[in-house]
């Protein structure tokens, strides 16, 4: 090794092209809102290797459950840019602040207030969504999507373009779009097909149910699950999520099912009753990087672009199409959506009244904003 040591100080070029579109960092671009961080890489042994890193990228906005803004969109580009062409970079850990959510989607608000009714405005916002989502499937390193909580909308989409998910097992995941004015045709209709089959890819993303962490991990849509709720200082499993038996007595499987009724509520004052506590997540988080650090660069590289292949296939023949219906659909069941969201309230409700509006249609009545009194 001493030979490999002598060949590197006598053979590193003095000048290094920095191919980085931009010089300034990702956080001047969006207030902070986006974080880039380059933390130190480890030996499966817990050695620091040094003068290697993985770069977090990590969404700052957990006010509004880490949903991305058109800025925060424009520095999340950027920051996998960088991260892929970062010669220090072994690995991109992409997650959010807090323990409640990784990413809830498009800002609700700003959809609300600025692109509703603005379709030629949002189809630049979708060239940038679109961008993201190409910027993690074409990222030079392997990219691990920590799940440090609900993955919704949006999120749940930029969440299956990395190559591994690894969630706390209070997340949630699932789609938004038919509830709240939108299709999920962000990612979530090319990839879920190819992830967990049609079926489920089916209700996943029509019925805007959300998985729990454990069922994600059956179905395939993540790669590993680990606790999160400590009750007297001890690990416990997600107590909402049937986590200790497969089937019931029908033979159902129900592993990962929510519970009902008293069960769920009963599990619900636990959680209350516990604390969170992510740090087995990112245990196995830096596991997964060492044993991502310990392998020949261009094959790992290459091994990723096949492996890709299936998703970005499916993710480039749609984009296009996706994000000009997007855009149109700003005008209609868009703009009405996402301003009952924005404009309602937990106690009052954030979605229309949708047999109502199909009452209406069903007589041909023509679309106005009228239509639905929100
Ligand atoms: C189901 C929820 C994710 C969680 O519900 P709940 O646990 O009840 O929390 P809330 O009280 O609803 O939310 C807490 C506060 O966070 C704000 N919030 C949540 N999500 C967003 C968001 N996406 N944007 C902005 N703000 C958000 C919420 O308003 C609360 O704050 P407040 O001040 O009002 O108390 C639920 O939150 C939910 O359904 N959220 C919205 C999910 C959504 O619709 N996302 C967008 C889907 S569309 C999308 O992502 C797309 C991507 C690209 C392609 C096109 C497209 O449509």
């Amino acid at each position: 090794m001493a030979r490999t040591n002598v060949m590197i100080a006598e053979t590193f070029p003095e000048y290094l092209v920095d191919h980085n579109l931009i010089d300034g960092e990702v956080e001047s671009l969006c207030n902070g809102m986006v974080r880039y961080e380059k933390r130190p890489a480890r030996r499966r042994d817990g050695s620091v290797a040094e003068g290697l890193y993985n770069a977090w990228i990590i969404f700052n906005n957990p006010r509004q459950y880490n949903s991305y803004t058109t800025d925060m969109v424009k520095a999340a580009i950027l920051a996998f840019r960088r991260a892929s062409v970062d010669r220090e970079v072994n690995a991109v850990v992409f997650t959010g602040v807090g323990d409640k959510a990784f990413c809830t989607g498009g800002n609700t608000k700003e959809y609300a207030e600025y692109y509703a009714g603005n379709p030629q405005e949002y189809r630049q916002y979708m060239r940038l969504f679109n961008d993201m989502v190409s910027a993690i499937l074409g990222c030079d390193r392997p990219v691990i999507c920590r799940v440090n909580g609900m993955r919704i909308g949006g999120g749940q989409e930029i969440g299956m373009a990395c190559d591994f998910s690894i969630a706390q097992d209070l997340a949630k995941f699932g789609q938004a779009g038919p509830k709240h004015g939108s299709a999920a045709i962000g990612g979530a209709t090319d990839f879920l097909p190819l992830m967990i089959g049609c079926e489920q890819a089916m209700v996943s993303g029509t019925l805007c149910e959300p998985f729990s962490a454990h069922k994600a991990a059956r179905l395939g849509i993540i790669a590993d699950v680990v606790p999160a709720l400590k009750v007297g200082g001890e690990f416990v499993a997600n107590p909402t999520v049937v986590t200790d038996r497969m089937l019931d007595e029908y033979g159902r499987i129900v592993h990962g099912e929510f519970k009902t009724g008293a069960d769920f509520k009963a599990g619900q004052v636990r959680i209350k009753e516990g604390e969170i506590d992510l740090s087995l997540l990112d245990q196995k988080v830096e596991e997964l990087c060492a044993k991502l650090l310990e392998t020949f660069p261009e094959c790992m590289t290459k091994s990723l672009e096949e492996l890709r292949k299936p998703k970005l296939q499916a993710w480039n023949l749609n984009k296009e199409n996706s994000r000009a219906w997007l855009a149109l659909n700003m005008m209609n069941e868009a703009r009405i959506g996402f301003r009952a969201f924005n404009e309602g309230s937990k106690e009052g409700g954030r979605e229309i009244d949708f047999v109502k509006l199909r009452q209406g249609l069903a007589k041909g009545t023509p679309w106005t904003e009228e239509l639905i009194e929100l």
